[in-house]
This record gives structure tokens, sequence and C-alpha cells, in this order.
């Protein structure tokens, strides 16, 4: 009984195929440059990967040549269900939902929210219902796991009616990987998780932290949207609330140009000064001494400590730090940075078990008996076809 995890981007859809009960993942990939020519899938099963073209570059042409992968593999009528990522479920979802007409209408009224993301994922759930009609589909939302913050953490000091009436708050991302890595964190720390007080950094594309106090979330660095926060790759993150306005008065510029570029044009790859936004790119020019990289960097990683120390205010203590996405479990330099400006809270780095958690090894990296700090390896594609089983398990007492 087989789990497809679906994440449709607006120009790539990554999916997964998984055999929960045997703990194994039997086909990922990547199809991306959707939209465009030469849209292109990788395939990946265990030590193989290949590329497979995607002719006209659709989401229903990149789940055609899905769908003859599933084939070959002769596993396609052992599919018991599809879990699709889902951006933003406001506050209607605190939780994964079998989806139908009633979700997906729920799901459109949240695309004001995120305007970047949610119409993908309502397209790409779409082409896959065709794709693979007759299975059940399930929607985990990135917003869901920060629905238990409290109310000082997720309001904004904005007028009231903009809360009341159009939903302006803070509703942060991610959840899926946060929950994932702080209940493996309390796994390898042989802790309870119901008695651990976490803070953990998802470094991606998109970067977040979050407070996690007992296993829900009390604070978290994204808001309305998932571009507050971080220095993240090409997005900005927080920036002063009258920018919009100053750069429409001196470059005419208007709001949709502003936001284009605080989302695309802006992060690491603007203070490296075009360098670009690949972290590994970043640090090797930054060892040759490049100024823009070296700034890009060292920003990343004040910002990233400030969040971290803003959330020990959320939990009033830290029992430990965890760093998951592409960077926090590759970038030992980031890391070391990082603590380094931490030491203010008792962290403390092991250089030697730094350098070792590297290419998804997980592992503590903090000196014996100062405050834990962990790399953990990040599963979303694992947690969502979970979350999915639990939907089905009980809409039908069935398990996928
Ligand atoms: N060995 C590495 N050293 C530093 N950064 C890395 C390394 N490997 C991957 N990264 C960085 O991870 C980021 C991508 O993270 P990932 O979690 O894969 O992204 P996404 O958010 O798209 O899932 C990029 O900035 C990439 O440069
Ligand atoms: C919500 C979000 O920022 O997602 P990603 O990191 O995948 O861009
Ligand atoms: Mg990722």
């Amino acid at each position: 009984m087989l789990t497809l995890v679906l994440n449709c981007g607006s120009s790539s859809v990554k999916f997964a195929l998984l055999d929960l009960s045997a703990n194994l993942t039997l086909l990922s990939g990547l199809a991306e440059r959707l939209g465009q020519a030469g849209a292109v899938a990788t395939v990946s099963r265990s030590e193989d990967k290949r590329s497979v073209p995607v002719p006209g570059g659709s989401y229903a042409e990149a789940f055609e040549v899905l769908r003859a992968e599933l084939d070959a593999l002769g596993v396609r009528e052992q599919i018991r269900a599809v879990g699709h990522r889902v951006v933003h479920g406001g506050e209607r979802f605190s939780a994964p939902a079998l989806i139908d007409s009633e979700v997906m209408a729920a799901i459109r009224a949240c695309v004001p929210l995120a305007p970047l993301h949610n119409p993908a994922n309502l397209a790409g759930i779409e082409a896959a219902q065709e794709a693979f009609g007759g299975l059940p589909h399930v929607a985990v939302f990135d917003t869901a796991f920060h629905q238990t913050m409290p109310e000082v953490a997720f309001r904004y000091a904005v007028p009231e009616s903009w809360y009341v009436q159009h939903g302006v708050r803070r509703y942060g991302f991610h959840g899926t990987s946060h929950a994932y890595v702080a209940a493996e964190a309390a796994r390898m720390l042989a802790r309870p998780l119901e008695k651990l007080n976490l803070v953990t950094a998802h470094l991606g594309n998109g970067c977040s932290v979050a407070a996690v106090q007992g296993g829900r979330s009390v604070d978290t660095s994204m808001g309305l949207t998932p571009l507050e926060g971080l220095v993240m790759g090409t997005r900005s993150g927080n920036v002063d609330p009258g920018l919009h306005e100053f750069m429409a008065r001196q470059a005419g510029l208007s709001l949709t140009q502003v936001t284009t570029a605080l989302n695309k044009e802006s992060g690491l790859s603007s203070l490296s000064g075009g360098l670009g936004s690949d972290m590994r790119e970043l640090e090797a020019a930054a060892g040759r001494g490049h100024t823009g990289a070296r700034l890009a960097v060292a920003a990343f990683v004040y910002r990233l400590a400030k969040e971290v120390a803003g959330m020990a205010v959320a939990l009033g203590r830290v029992d430990a730090l965890v760093f998951t996405g592409g960077i926090g479990e590759n970038s030992a330099t980031v890391r070391a940075a990082t603590l380094e400006q931490l030491g203010v809270l008792g962290f403390r780095l092991d250089p030697q078990a730094n350098a070792q958690a590297v290419r998804g090894q997980s592992g503590l990296i903090s000196w014996p008996g100062s405050v834990p700090a962990l790399v953990v390896k990040t599963n979303e594609e694992l947690s969502i076809a979970r979350q999915t089983q639990q939907v089905l398990a009980a809409q039908t007492g069935v398990r996928a």
C-alpha cells in the first residue's frame, strides 16, 4: 500500500512515492521548468537518477511522465492515496484535510494570502485528480502547525478591521518541517517532546525559525506571507513597512513591482552583488575573498541569530536548537557562525562534530555540557505521507 506525495510549485513539481509500512521511499524526483521550454523531470530510484523530458511542460504532462514511471515500476495499482503540500490554509486549517469541493474552495479563498504559492497548489491538485482519478487526495498545510501560536505572537499591531475582515495576521510556514524535526530532535535527545522547548531553523531556499514548546508552535519568523523574517535565497525577509511607498515615490515602481523585487531579486542574491542565491557558491566565493558573498553570508547569519534569540523570549528557556533544510543540514560554516553569535544563550560549538554533520548526516554539534544544538535531516514528504494516512484512517478506518 503506497502513498504518493506531491509538492506543486509555480514552475516545478516535487514528487515522492512512499511505502510507510516498510519505511521506504520507492521513487522521488522533481519536474522543473514547467511552463517554459525544456521542461524536464529528474527521477531518482535508490542509486539510479535519470532525466526525462516533459514535452509541453504542463502539470498534466508532468503527471503523464510520472504515471509512465509508476507503470514501469509496476506500482501504480498499489497507490492508495495522494498527499499534497498546500502552502496556505489560513485560519481554517489546523490539521490536514481530505480534499473535496468545499476544501478546494477554502484553499482558493486563501489565494490572496499566498498569491505565489496557492494557485500553483490548486492547479497541481486539479491535474493530479485527473491523472490519479479515483484515489483520495489529502491537503497538508504549511500553516497548520503554527495555528497554536498565541494571539500576542500572531497579531500585528494594525487596524483591527484588517484582521477581522481580511485575515491580516501572522500565519507562519514550513510547519510540516518544523513539526517533523522537533519530534526527531526529541528522539535524538532521548527526551519527551512534551517537555522540550526547542528552536527549529528551517534553512532552505525559503527560511524560517520556530519556537516549539511541548511539540506545539508558539512563534515563528514568517508571517502573513512567506516573505517575513529571515534573509532567504532571493527573498528580503523583514524590511521597513514604509519601503513600498518610498520606492514607489523614488523610482516610480508599482506595488507589484516592489513585492516582486522583495520576493525574487533580494536576499542572498542581492546582498552578494548578484552572485546568486546558492549558499554553496556564496561560501566558496566568500572563501576567495569576494566582498559581496562575505556580506551576504554574514547578514544571513546575523539575522538568523537575532531571530533565534527572539524565539528564546517566546520559550522562556531553550533546551536545544535544531538546524535543518539544505543550508541547515549542509553548511558547517553557517552553523558555526550562528552558534558563535548565540554564545549569549549558552551555545558552544563542537567544531569536529559540526564538520562531520554534512550531506544529510544528523547529529549533535554542540560541546558537551553546553546547550544542545543539532542537525536534523528534514523529511517533509514522509511527514505528508504519514498525515495523509492518518486522515484516511480517521475517515474510513482503513490504513493507506
Ligand atoms: N553543501 C552545502 N553547503 C552549503 N549550502 C548548501 C549545501 N547543499 C545545499 N545547500 C543550500 O541549500 C539551499 C537549498 O535548500 P533546500 O532545502 O534544498 O531548498 P528548498 O527550500 O527548495 O527545498 C541552497 O541555498 C543550497 O545552496
Ligand atoms: C512557504 C515557503 O517559503 O516555502 P519554500 O521554502 O518551499 O519556498
Ligand atoms: Mg526543501
